[in-house]
């Protein structure tokens, strides 16, 4: 097995930072551009496995994208409904899963969309229920609520559909999506708390940017009437917010002065809030409408913060926590249980091994700040969020190693090369250089 050995850190840092485009933005226009008559160009969009799952998948049934990784550039040409007997392989790209199921019932054939392993442990019946109310003939193959996903496709009726919104926030993006194309009105009830709620916000503020306008009401109850989008001409995706996290973390618990690029006060990412985050817990910090800026003083305090909205920065917080003095308990976040693996349990698992004290609790998480911590292999889960977590923790402490550090490729393929120049540097550093 691949391993990492982290080296440690003692000095502060100072970097500004513009890491790859966003995941979540990038399979989001992917998907738009192809609903499109005319042709998008997407700027700044993330090369990772979900992003090329994603692209890969749509090519499948037609799309033209000619996507050049050096440049970032993509040319989409869309604007026809999937047709044909098709398979598609997502791996664990949870976005590519789940906004592929709406899409691929928009058009005319039989469609089978299948995950790795983990792919086929993340529930999705939800979505499914809800597609079948609008008159989609779909199913889990397996008959277990969960990938395999066979789809038979002759356009979807619309009409009313209810959404349970506690899983997962991707089922109602996949739903918005796909609904402007539906025969008729599209009224989606979610019931319960919408879990994730800024990415349901990303949607609409995309779809708006494509043409295409959604009614709420809070996030209950969402219209959509049929309508066609109309292509923007050219598309820029933000920075990755989850991806910096990390950085905003190295600064906080190294001291110095972290700035992102990219992503500021005007970002559609939710998780571009994370810096408000670390201000709780004792960082100094500056939002300008395309940059965040971060200074600590490596001291920092534990909190008690509900992430339901960031769910994917609860590792990046769980370690930062490590170093802050007190508890921090992060709460609401039992989604974590569905994701790449069983965050939550994963969190506690390997936290145990270093000697920190944590207790795991269904939906919450609490950290023991400061404690004298000695170093351990780490296992990552084939999760990428937990190996970029876990690297932060070698950097405090001597002896970290990180297993399979190549599944960061999920989001983030040259993450360790931007960690590495960050601790190896001497003097103000800007990335890329
Ligand atoms: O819509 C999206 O782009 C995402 C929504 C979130 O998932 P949930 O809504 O399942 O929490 C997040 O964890 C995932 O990485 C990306
Ligand atoms: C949860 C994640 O991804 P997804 O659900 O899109 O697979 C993530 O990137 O942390």
């Amino acid at each position: 097995m691949q391993l990492y050995h982290v080296k440690p850190r003692r000095e502060p840092i100072e970097a500004v930072i513009r890491v790859p485009g966003s995941k979540s933005m990038s399979n989001r226009a992917f998907l738009l551009a192809a609903l499109s008559p005319e042709p998008v160009t997407l700027y700044h969009l993330l090369e990772s496995q979900d992003t090329i799952y994603m692209a890969r998948a749509l090519s499948q049934v037609g799309v033209f994208i000619d996507w050049d990784t050096k440049t970032e550039v993509a040319l989409v040409k869309g604007g026809r409904r999937p047709t044909g007997k098709n398979h598609f392989f997502v791996g664990n790209a949870g976005t590519a899963m789940r906004f592929l199921v709406s899409y691929l019932a928009l058009g005319e054939g039989e469609f089978v969309i299948d995950g790795d392993e983990r792919m086929r442990e993340r529930p999705i019946e939800d979505l499914l229920v809800a597609l079948r109310e609008l008159g989609v003939s779909v199913a889990s193959e397996n008959g277990n609520g969960c990938p395999p996903v066979r789809v038979e496709a002759k356009g979807v009726e619309g009409g009313q559909c209810h959404l349970p919104g506690e899983k997962s926030s991707q089922y109602l993006s996949s739903l918005l999506m796909a609904a402007p194309l539906f025969f008729r009105e599209t009224e989606i009830r979610v019931e319960g708390e919408l879990a994730s709620k800024p990415y349901a916000d990303m949607t609409i503020a995309m779809m708006a940017h494509f043409g295409v306008k959604v009614r709420q009401d809070g996030y209950e109850k969402f219209f959509i009437e049929p309508a066609v989008y109309h292509s923007p001409g050219k598309y820029l995706i933000e920075a990755d917010a989850s991806s910096a996290s990390y950085f905003l973390a190295m600064g906080a618990i190294l001291g110095g002065e972290v700035r992102l690029e990219g992503i500021g006060s005007e970002s559609l990412q939710g998780d571009s809030r994370f810096a408000y985050v670390l201000q709780q817990m004792g960082c100094e910090v500056e939002y300008q409408p395309q940059a965040v800026v971060l200074r600590s003083e490596g001291k920092l305090k534990g909190i008690d913060v509900d992430l339901n909205a960031m769910p994917d920065l609860v590792p990046t917080l769980a370690v930062v926590a490590l170093f802050a003095e007190g508890k921090t308990r992060i709460h609401n976040v039992a989604n974590l249980r569905i994701k790449e693996c069983d965050r939550l349990s994963a969190l506690a698992t390997e936290f145990q091994r270093i000697g920190a004290q944590v207790e795991e609790g269904s939906d919450y998480l609490v950290v023991s700040g400061g404690g004298n911590y000695h170093g351990a292999q780490l296992r990552t889960y084939q999760d990428h969020r937990m190996a970029m977590a876990f690297s932060l923790i070698g950097l405090k402490v001597e002896g970290i190693v990180v297993e399979n550090p190549a599944c960061v490729s999920k989001s983030f393929p040259h993450y360790f090369e931007y960690f590495e120049k960050i601790v190896e540097a001497r003097q103000r550093l800007i990335l890329p250089s």
